[in-house]
């Protein structure tokens, strides 16, 4: 077995004879630090008859194409430098050796890579990736490689498994022992099929290299998946389609938690041993999609993805169980692309379905390119702008798929292949493609291996303790009975050691020993074996010096780890009863909150009700406003109505009584012209006092010294005068009693006239007492000089008022009479307490009515007429 001793070395690798590999913190200064995208470059081999027409290469890293003059006799040529160039004389071993080798290590170490091969259909792709039976290509020689390296110490099967979400779970042994036994029940059930083998088919021939130092406290798993990316579409080459199914499902690209970009669903396997992993992958090989074309007879139709994650997760203290905790876990993977070639479709000759396909192919392709001409334009400094322009990885499958990576969740590898019988035109842009991606950087991964400050060597130390100890493995393969044979074997070397004391004894036989020879023969044997003996005495008594030493020393350091044991356990004893008080109080912090969250719940539902009872309320509230606005405006209008109404009422009214008062006033005009006419007709008769009208009230003090008025005395205003001192101004007129018992007077008064309850009543001794004057003949037969008119009514204080208009009756030559009005009396009560003298004496007169059995109704109609001016008794 070749033992592969890595000639690049990673500054983050560390190599130390056969110690673990250390790996350096990641710094601030990794983050930033960036790699290459290694581009490799490949040419197939042809016939040796034929010349490629326009390559040469120049060293194994530079290479030169150029364009035969045309028939302008212009000629171009160009050159492009790669990190290496493999000639067609170099074999798959090469190539794997610098292309795949280091990222074997890598992918061991935990650093995840990957390579796609990129070219012209026919130009070796496939080829150079998975090769065929007897030259396996680079995938079938990582299997060798990865197991060859992991075989001491991979892990049970099933101890991992996909967790969907593009991580694993951890199982215990025993777990993987019960899942191993379920997976064995269905296959005694549903045997896998394994491809058959092809005629002729010889055996694979395996890759003898392994990777000696890797790490070797942890437990190794592999597994694989393999899909294809045919018209932008993912689907999975090691699903099994039942017997019904004709094509399989597509699969979907998500992005895991730490922003890996992987197929959702995908069949992973675990694989064992290479020759496992190899049947899948030929599986999948007989499910891709591929086609004879004019430039390939096996011409693969779509870009194929064969990943290989390898899972890690480190020994306990014990070096025996693998430890539980996913966040140990470390998972890495190696991206294998083959790409579809890049064909045009004149010189390829497709036409229909594999036109189509070439065209999606194309698209793919350069939106492949595009990234990374975007990728290497944002960092170039030529970007003065310094602004990154948006990569459309989204925008192919291809490139969404490989998103992460360039963005530095790996290291990436370009193989560019080359066929030398292909023309300048098709070969520049390949070139041209492979040189740009070699400019573009993405960030160096530094592998996620954590470091639990366990001690190293601790498998390797139970290996050598437990000489019978049963490997982890044994079961897989036989390879731990030859262990278990070889360690029986160095046990018994060992005590042969001890049990020798040297050559054996000399036989002695009947008087040998009388014999000198055979007697000194004896004696040197025996001296020989007491030194041997003493030898081995002393190397014992050294060995148990040595021991004792060793176990004074181990009890000493016993003691100090038995105290740091006791420390640590108080320590742990102290973290256990924090975590539990941690604990309670995290219990009823959250039964606290539980009774709060009820507590609030009760309060929003009560916060609800009195929102809804409130806008319940509102509403009401509303309503009666609206209600009561209504009404208002009704009221407001029948107001105003009723106001416009009795204003108009009032108005009629007023003009009724205006009309009347007028027509009253004018009457009275009339009459005081006509007394005015009279008076000046009597003054021009000698010996005729000049009459002025005599206004007199009852209250007038003056009254009772009644003085005759001067013919002489200047005539006074009488409404000037109206509220002095009244003044009687006609000697004639007297007080009812005082007068002439001789004159006969006509009384014309109301026909129910209003009692006055005055002493100061009229006094007409002679007297035709009248209640209507409807002929002229009762003042002019009747012999009467004196007329009389009582009229009873209110003043403007609403006091009752009666009036007395005197006059004198004159018969004139015709045998008629005149009446000439010159006295008026006027009596007005005013009670002392400023009550209504009325009122009280409405109420006697009632009193006196009912007595007598009358109607008060009656009296009542009178009052109104004596208040209001009007009376209801029709005069006739
Ligand atoms: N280095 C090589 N040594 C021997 N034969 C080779 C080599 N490279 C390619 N070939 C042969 O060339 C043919 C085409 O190669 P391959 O199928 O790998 O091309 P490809 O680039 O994958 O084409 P496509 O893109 O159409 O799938 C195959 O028959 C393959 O065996």
């Amino acid at each position: 077995m070749n033992i592969f001793i890595p000639y690049a070395k990673t500054d983050t690798m560390k190599r130390v004879g056969n110690q673990p590999v250390k790996v350096q913190k990641k710094s601030k200064a990794d983050d930033e630090a960036r790699d290459p995208i290694q581009v490799y470059c490949r040419i197939r081999p042809v016939s040796s008859y034929v010349e490629s027409p326009c390559i040469k290469v120049v060293s194994d890293t530079e290479l030169q194409v150029y364009c035969p003059p045309d028939e302008r006799g212009i000629s171009k040529e160009g050159q492009f430098t790669y990190k290496k160039i493999f000639t067609d004389y170099e074999t798959q071993e090469v190539v794997f050796q610098d292309l795949g080798l280091p990222l074997i290590e890598q992918l061991l170490l935990g650093k995840s890579s990957l390579i796609f091969a990129y070219g012209i259909s026919g130009s070796g792709k496939s080829y150079t990736m998975t090769g065929n039976q007897e030259d396996g290509g680079i995938v079938g020689r990582c299997f060798d490689v990865i197991f060859n390296s992991i075989r001491d110490y991979q892990a049970r099967r099933f101890t991992f498994k996909p967790d969907k979400l593009n991580g694993f779970d951890v199982f215990s042994m025993e777990d993987a022992m019960i899942f191993k036994a379920e997976d064995f029940k269905n296959n005694v059930r549903n045997p896998p099929k394994t491809p058959k083998r092809k005629d002729g088919e010889t055996d694979r021939i395996p890759f003898d290299y392994k990777i000696i130092d890797i790490e070797q406290d942890v437990a190794y798993s592999v597994f694989i998946s393999y899909v294809e990316i045919y018209h932008n579409y993912v689907y999975d080459l090691l699903e099994d389609v039942s017997d019904g199914e004709i094509r399989r499902n597509s699969k979907i690209i998500r992005e895991d938690a730490t922003g890996n970009m992987y197929v959702h669903g995908v069949n992973e396997q675990e694989v064992y041993n290479a020759d496992e992993a190899f049947d899948w992958l030929k599986k999948g090989q007989l499910r891709k999609r591929t086609a004879p074309t004019f430039l390939n007879m096996d011409s693969s139709r779509s870009h194929t993805v064969f990943t290989i994650r390898v899972v890690q997760a480190p020994l306990d203290t014990d070096g025996v169980n693998i430890i539980q905790d996913k966040k140990y876990t470390v998972v890495s993977q190696l991206s294998l692309v083959d790409l579809a070639g890049s064909e045009r479709a004149g010189k390829a000759k497709t036409t229909g379905q594999r036109l189509q396909e070439a065209g999606e192919i194309n698209k793919s392709l350069s939106n492949l390119k595009q990234c990374l001409k975007i990728l290497y334009e944002n960092q170039s400094s030529s970007n003065l702008r310094n602004i990154a322009e948006k990569i459309p990885y989204r925008t192919s499958r291809l490139t969404h798929l490989f998103k992460s990576f360039f963005e530095g969740s790996g290291s990436i590898r370009m193989l560019i292949c080359i066929n030398p019988l292909s023309d300048y035109a098709e070969l520049l842009p390949v070139l041209q493609f492979g040189e740009m991606s070699g400019s573009v950087q993405v960030k160096r991964m530094t592998p996620l291996r954590m470091d639990l400050g366990l001690t190293p060597g601790r498998r390797k130390v139970v290996d050598i303790q437990s000489v019978n100890r049963i490997p982890c493995v044994l079961e897989e393969n036989t390879r731990g009975q030859m262990e278990k044979k070889k360690s029986y074997d160095v046990k018994e070397n060992c005590f042969s050691n001890y049990l020798n004391l040297g050559p054996p004894l000399p036989e002695l036989v009947g008087d040998d020993l009388l014999d000198e020879e055979k007697r000194q023969e004896l004696i040197i044997a025996l001296d020989q074996r007491i030194k041997k003996k003493d030898e081995l005495r002393e190397i014992l008594i050294n060995q148990s010096n040595d021991i004792r030493s060793q176990l004074v020393f181990l009890e000493t350091n016993f003691a100090g780890a038995k105290q740091e044991i006791n420390s640590l356990q108080i320590l742990r004893d102290q973290d256990t009863n924090k975590i539990k008080q941690y604990q309670n109080k995290a219990l009823l912090l959250e039964n606290e909150m539980v009774s709060l969250k009820r507590k609030l719940e009760s309060l929003d539902s009560e916060n609800k009700r009195l929102k809804s009872d409130l806008n319940a309320k509102e509403n009401m509230l509303n309503q009666v406003s609206v209600d009561k606005d209504l009404l208002k405006q009704k009221y407001n209008t029948k107001i105003v109505k009723k106001q416009e109404q009795l204003s108009r009422d009032f108005k009629d009214k007023w003009k009724i009584q205006e009309n009347e008062f007028e027509a009253k006033l004018q009457e009275k005009k009339r009459k005081l012209r006509h007394i005015k006419n009279i008076v000046e007709s009597t003054e021009s008769i000698p010996g005729h006092f000049s009459r002025r009208p005599v206004k007199r009230t009852l209250s007038d003090e003056s009254l009772n010294k009644l003085e005759p008025v001067v013919n002489d005395a200047k005539p006074t205003d009488f409404k000037a005068n109206e509220q002095s001192e009244t003044v009687l101004r006609h000697l004639r007129s007297r007080r009812s009693k005082s007068c002439d018992p001789h004159e006969r007077w006509i009384e014309h008064k109301p026909p129910v006239p209003t009692p006055l309850q005055t002493i100061m009543q009229p006094k007409m001794k002679k007297r035709k007492s009248v209640t209507k004057l409807t002929d002229a003949k009762t003042v002019s037969n009747n012999g009467a000089s004196k007329y009389c008119l009582l009229t009873q009514g209110s003043n403007e204080q609403g006091i009752p008022e009666a009036k007395l208009y005197k006059a004198d009756i004159i018969q004139t030559m015709g045998g008629g009479a005149q009446v000439v009005f010159n006295d008026v009396e006027t009596l007005k009560q005013d009670s002392p307490l400023g009550g209504s003298p009325v009122k009280s004496r409405i109420q006697a007169y009632n009193n006196e009515v009912r007595a007598h059995g009358g109607d008060t109704d009656d009296v009542q109609a009178k009052c109104y007429g004596i208040q209001g001016g009007y009376t209801p008794v029709s005069r006739k």
